[in-house]
Order: C-alpha cells, then structure tokens, then sequence
C-alpha cells in the first residue's frame, strides 16, 4: 500500500484505476504544504517532502494544472487557487470568455508525480502531458475539476464526456504515475 499525499479524493481515484493491483489511500493526515512554487515540480516535491517526513512512510503526491497556451499558460500551477472556493463551472465559464477573442484554443493538463521515501531519501519526480483544446461548451459530468471543457488530442469529446475508461489511458496523471512506477519497480521493492 501506498498514500497518495494529497487533500483531493479524485486524484485518489484515478491513481487507484490507473495503477490496479496496486494499493493506493489518501494520506490519513492532511499536511498544510504552501504550494508557492513557480513549476509543478516544484509544489509536487514539497508535498511528497512534507507529507513524507509527516507519515514517516514513503508517499506519492501529485501537482497539476491546466495550461492554456493562448492565456500564457494560465492558470497553470494557479489551476486550484484561480477563484478558489467557486464551482467549477464558474471558473471555466470566466475562461471561455477570456477566451472569447482568440484564435488558438490549445492547452495542455500536466502532471509531476513524485515519490519521497523519507527512510532512504529517494525522491523521484516524473511529468506527464496531455494535449488538447477548450471546449467552446462545458459538457459532461465525469472527472472533475477543468474535465468538461478540455477535448483531449484524436477525440471529439470533452474528458467530462468521456469518462475514466479513456481517461485512465490517456490522462497527464496516467502517463505520470504510469512512468513512475516503471522507475520504482526498478529502484524500490514495487
Ligand atoms: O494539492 P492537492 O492536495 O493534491 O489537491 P489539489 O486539488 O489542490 O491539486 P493541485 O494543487 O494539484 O491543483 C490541481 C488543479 O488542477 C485541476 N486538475 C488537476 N488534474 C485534473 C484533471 O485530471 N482533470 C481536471 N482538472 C484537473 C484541479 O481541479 C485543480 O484545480
Ligand atoms: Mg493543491
């Protein structure tokens, strides 16, 4: 078993579905990490750190975001404090209409996955992608977040539409924590 260092119950989810078979729980302490770092990678690596030396086991925690490359990246690593506390649906309607007057409608969700085993020190950190586009229309109910309005690359579909099957194979956290745990299986007893 592993703890998935995190406040967010979806992420949990879709890790368990992600990595099957193996035992995945959310971290039974929520540890108050300042996520003030400028990259993924950097906000990812402070909450397996902190979390980590918390638990005193080892952890996998999880940052990402959404990056809209016409917005300059934005809201990027401000994906969850981007008027934070407001449903979802409010955040992506105030996108669209920042939207509104550009062409180039890609974007990207990303993922930086790390590993921390405070016992031996390892700590490991991979990054997965996603491409797509915004949506002109916030569709579906499935996944969560910034999903309804993000059609990813070869689809027609939103994720909210699409659901965990596709999901799972192609997502930024799938292709992180799938990376990863070919790293660990070498390198840790996974
Ligand atoms: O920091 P932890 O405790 O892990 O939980 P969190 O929800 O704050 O997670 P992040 O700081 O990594 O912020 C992630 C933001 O990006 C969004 N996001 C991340 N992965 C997503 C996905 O697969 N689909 C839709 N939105 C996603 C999510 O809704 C948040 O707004
Ligand atoms: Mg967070």
């Amino acid at each position: 078993m592993i703890y998935i260092a995190t406040s967010n119950p979806h992420k949990v989810e879709e890790i368990r579905i992600i990595l099957e078979g193996i035992e995945v729980e959310r971290s039974p302490k929520n540890v108050e990490v300042i996520e003030d770092g400028k990259s993924f990678y950097e906000n990812s690596m402070k909450k397996a750190y902190y979390y980590g030396l918390a638990l005193n086991t080892p952890v996998i925690a999880d940052d990402s975001g959404l990056e809209i490359n016409a917005l300059g990246r934005f809201p990027g690593v401000e994906s969850a404090r981007f008027m934070e506390g407001k449903p979802y649906v409010l955040k992506m309607e105030k996108i669209l209409k920042m939207l509104e007057s550009k062409v180039d409608r890609s974007a990207q969700f990303v993922c930086v996955a790390t590993y921390f085993n405070p016992k031996k020190g390892v700590l490991i950190s991979v990054e997965g992608k996603v491409e797509g586009e915004i949506s002109r229309e916030i569709k579906g109910n499935f996944g969560f977040g910034y999903d309804p309005f993000f059609i990813p690359h070869g689809y027609e579909k939103t994720f909210g539409e699409l659901g965990d099957e596709i999901k799972r194979k192609i997502s930024h956290r799938s292709r992180a924590f799938r990376k990863l745990f070919k790293i660990l299986k070498e390198v840790e007893e996974f």
